[in-house]
Formats: C-alpha cells, structure tokens, sequence
C-alpha cells in the first residue's frame, strides 16, 4: 500500500532566492506551521547581509548553503529534496520524482527559468545558466584561442569583460552594446575598457554579491539533474578562472546587427551564449495562463490563475497594472522581492486579510557592475514605453563617469547612472515624487550645483 501524503499548508517549490525567501517569510509568519520547501539542487541559496540602501535599492550577498543550514535557522522549514515532476492542482496535490505525494493548501511555485538554448545539442554550443555549466564553460575556455559570443544581455556584457587570452567575437543583434541596460552613448563610454589592459583591483561598489560554498574545495554536493540547478547571479565569474590560451588579456571584436541563423561544425571551438527564458514544461492537468515571454501569469497578489497557486521570480510572468516606473526583470532583487511579498499574499489570503501591492514595486532599480563600474539604473532608464515623448539630459567624463536621464513633461522617469556618481538617492526620490523640474533645465545635471541641497 502507498504511504499516506504528507500534507503541509504551505508548499513552495525551489531552493533559489524566491522559493527559499518565500519559505522564511511563511515560516516566520507561521511558526506552529511546517513549511515544506521542495527543490530538485542539493544547495539551497541564501541572502546574507542584507541592506536597504535606499528606499528601493538593496545590496546583499548571496550564498550557496546545505539545506540543513535553512532547518536550522528556520526550525519548522523542512526542505525535501526531490524534483517536482507533477502537479494535481483539483487535488491540491503534488508528486515528486522519489514516488513520494504531498497535499498543500497554498503552493508557491518557484522553480526558476531555464535557458533557451539555440543550437542546443551542437558540441560546441555552450550556455551558462547554473555552477555546473559555468565550469563546463570555464574548462572549454582553457583550451580556446577563439570563441564567438552571442546575445546582448547581462551575461554577455559580462563575460567579454572577464574573459583573458582568448579572442573574442562578439555578435550582437543590435547597433550598439548592452542595450538590455543602457544606450549607444553608454556603450560608447564603456567601450574603450574592453580594449584597455585590465586593472587587477576591482572597484568597490555596492551591489549583490555571490559565493558559492566550496567552490575552489571542490565540495560542492552534484546536482542530480544538470537542468535543475538555480540561476546563478552576482559575481558569478569571480573565482571562476576565464582565461583562454594566449597571454594577452583582451581582444574583443564586435559584430552589430548580427542575428545568429546557423551555426556550422567546424575544428574550433564556439561559445555561443543566450539565455532568454523558458520555463519548465508544465504538466498536461496544469495549465496556467502564461504570459507572452512564457512565464506563468501572477495577478498582484502574486497569484497564478489556478487557485490557491502563487508563483514568484523567473518563473512568474507580472501581470498587473505597473507603476509607470517600474518593469519587471528577471534579476536577484525581483526574486527577492516577489518570494517576500507572495508568502505575504499567501498568509493575508490565509488570515482573511487585505494586502497592497509592495513598495519595492513602484519604481525599478537595479544596481549592478559592467566593465569594472558600478551601474544604477533606475525607473523607464531606456525611456522603455515612453515612445518620441521625453527628452534626455547627458553628463559625461570619459573614464569616470555617465550620467542619463530620461525626462517627460518636467519630470524625471528614468536614470542611468555609470561610476561613483553618488546620485542614486536624489534620483531615486523624484523619479518616485514626479516632482516638476522644467525650471531646473539642465542645471539638472550641472556638476557645479550640489543637487542634494537643493531637493532635500
Ligand atoms: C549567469 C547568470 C548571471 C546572472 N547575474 C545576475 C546579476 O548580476 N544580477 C541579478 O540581479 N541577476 C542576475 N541573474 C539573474 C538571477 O540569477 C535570477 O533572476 C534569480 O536567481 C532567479 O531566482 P529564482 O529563485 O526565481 O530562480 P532560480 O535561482 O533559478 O531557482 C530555481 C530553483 O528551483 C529548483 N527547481 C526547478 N525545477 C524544479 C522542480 N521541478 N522541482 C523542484 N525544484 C525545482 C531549482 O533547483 C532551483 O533551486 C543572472 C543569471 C544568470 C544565469
Ligand atoms: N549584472 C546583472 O545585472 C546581470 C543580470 N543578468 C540577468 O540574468 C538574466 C539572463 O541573462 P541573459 O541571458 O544575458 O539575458 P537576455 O535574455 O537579456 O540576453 C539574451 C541575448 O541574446 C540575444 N540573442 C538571442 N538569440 C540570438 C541570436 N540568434 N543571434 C544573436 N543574438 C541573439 C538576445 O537578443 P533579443 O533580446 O533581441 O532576442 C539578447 O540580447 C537576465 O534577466 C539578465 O538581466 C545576467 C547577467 C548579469
């Protein structure tokens, strides 16, 4: 005979930064409670150091753990680890590859993206989502002396930065670099440090930081299955040796409007990287709606359109009403912040209570590193949706810093800021008060005028 479900009122599946902030939340907000935190990897992550910087930004630090480590902290969290391999939503049951069956009465679903691998099944295809396939990378990358990039997005920004002593042929589809976070004028400002010799010192800055327990030990438990493991983020390549065969540092050259159809086998190596997202394959008896990138549809209340099923993270797909300010994207923070707010939905819901949509939803920021420099954007930064209707204001010293901003009718929507501008703060404030600013012009971004005194 089968052994009985085991039943918990909270279920969360995924150990990534979503799954397992959601799981603390929950456990926290229900100590009598058992929450159950379902996840195919052995390693769960953690967020250590967190700190509010500014009203919406945030810096933490990110770790690998053992999953005994959560149960400890967190006493009635028991993490089981075990892939999700169907869902039983009329049931509210879910079964998991050992054979075992569980009964929620909410469930958060959590279990990340994958990335949509183009090429895949051609041996010299690479991507990089997770610690195994960055490893794979790396070891491939020792024996290159030319590999070819694809994709614009973060990862790529990234990697062509942090790769030594291999040539590097970077094609892009679009007319300038890192459009996923900035404009040609960044770009032109970035650029001239992929040719420069690398400075051994980093920058300090503050941003998200990752470190994976074990790693240079090489004891880090194997997950079971390689298309399972978590997101990786932050910092990702620190550690990580990327270096090819030759002793120069870089040698980069960038091939625009230059969209990837075919990929012939030849006696080299080719890295090819994109890791737009797809989501795990939903099970016949589920289905949820989905949004137009694939994710699963939350309302503002994080909930999926099947009852009494949240989602958060890469996963999910936000589908309400945004501020005017804020898009998602599927980055660390916004895990953090959907996990935190959906087990805040999953308990009001619970308790019969009400709940408003969470701050950190009103303006978007984001703080990262590209090419040594510390990165803000904030608000509609690439004035995404604004159309012909706003203006921009540039301030710019070549080597030092970048400063745009993105302005309709007198008020501020968006910024990027490049460097230790230290205006992150100010910025943040009158993007989310939509103060007038006509009368300032561009005195806005004038270096002489201390622009904290005047709107503090
Ligand atoms: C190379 C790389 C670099 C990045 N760099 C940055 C960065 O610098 N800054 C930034 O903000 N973001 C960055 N990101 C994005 C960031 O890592 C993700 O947005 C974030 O980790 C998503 O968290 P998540 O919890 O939603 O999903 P994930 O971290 O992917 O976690 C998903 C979890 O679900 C589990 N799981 C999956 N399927 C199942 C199943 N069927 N059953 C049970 N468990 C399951 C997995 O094992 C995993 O534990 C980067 C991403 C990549 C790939
Ligand atoms: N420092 C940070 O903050 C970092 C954040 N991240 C986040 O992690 C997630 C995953 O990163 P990433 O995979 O870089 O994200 P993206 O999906 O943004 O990048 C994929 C890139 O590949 C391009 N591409 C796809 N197919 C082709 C093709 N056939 N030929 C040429 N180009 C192609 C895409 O272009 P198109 O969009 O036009 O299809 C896009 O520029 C993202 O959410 C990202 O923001 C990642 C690294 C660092």
């Amino acid at each position: 005979m089968a052994a009985a479900a085991a039943r918990s009122q909270f279920v969360v599946v995924g150990g990534g930064i979503a799954g397992v902030t959601c799981a603390q939340k929950l456990a926290v907000e229900f100590p009598a409670e058992d929450i159950f935190l379902m996840t195919a990897s052995p390693v769960i992550k953690a967020i250590t150091n967190f700190k509010q910087v500014s009203k919406t930004l945030e810096e933490f630090d990110i770790e690998e753990q053992p999953s005994s480590l959560l149960e400890k902290q967190y006493p009635n969290i028991k993490v089981i680890q075990s892939e999700v391999k169907r869902l039983k939503s009329e049931e509210h049951k879910i079964f998991t590859e050992d054979g075992k069956e569980y009964i929620y009465e909410k469930l958060c679903l959590c279990a990340g993206a994958k990335p949509k691998l183009i090429f895949e099944g051609n041996p010299y295809v690479l991507g990089i989502r997770d610690t195994d396939s960055a490893e794979a990378f790396q070891k491939n990358l020792a024996q290159a002396e030319r590999i070819v990039v694809v994709g614009n997005g973060g990862i790529a920004l990234e990697l062509v930065y942090e790769i030594e002593g291999c040539e590097v042929i970077w094609a892009i589809k679009d007319k300038a670099i890192g459009n996923t976070f900035f404009d040609a004028g960044a770009a032109e400002f970035l650029i001239p440090k992929l040719t420069a010799e690398k400075q051994e010192t980093a920058m300090a800055c503050k941003r998200t930081k990752y470190t994976m327990e074990g790693r240079e030990k090489k004891e880090r438990p194997i997950a079971e299955s390689d298309k399972l493991g978590s997101a990786l983020g932050p910092d990702w390549h620190e550690g990580l040796h990327l270096k090819g065969t030759k002793e120069f540092s870089h040698k980069v050259h960038i091939e625009i409007l230059c969209e990837v159809k075919k990929i012939l086998l030849q006696q080299e190596f080719i890295q090819l990287q994109r890791t737009s997202l797809t989501f795990p394959k939903k099970e016949k008896n589920v289905e949820p709606d989905e949004g137009e990138d694939g994710g699963l549809k939350v309302d503002k209340h994080m909930h999926t359109s099947i009852p009494d099923i949240y989602a958060a993270g890469d996963i999910c797909t936000a589908s309400w009403e945004p501020s005017p300010v804020w898009h998602q994207m599927r980055l660390w923070t916004q895990a953090r912040q959907m996990g935190w707010y959906a087990a805040k939905c999953m308990a009001a819901d619970t308790l019969g209570e009400s709940t408003d949509l969470d701050f950190s939803f009103e303006l978007f920021a984001h703080v990262t590193k590209f090419f040594n420099y510390k990165v803000v954007v904030l608000g509609k930064y690439n004035a995404q949706g604004l159309g012909l209707d706003h203006e921009l204001l540039l301030r710019c010293t070549k080597g030092q810093e970048y400063v745009k901003v993105v302005m309709q009718n007198g008020r501020m929507m968006g910024a990027v800021l490049i460097g230790e501008t230290d205006l992150e703060e100010t910025f943040e404030n009158l993007i989310l008060n939509q103060m007038d600013l006509s009368a300032y012009g561009e005195d806005l971004l004038n270096p002489n005028i201390d622009i904290e005194d005047y709107f503090d």
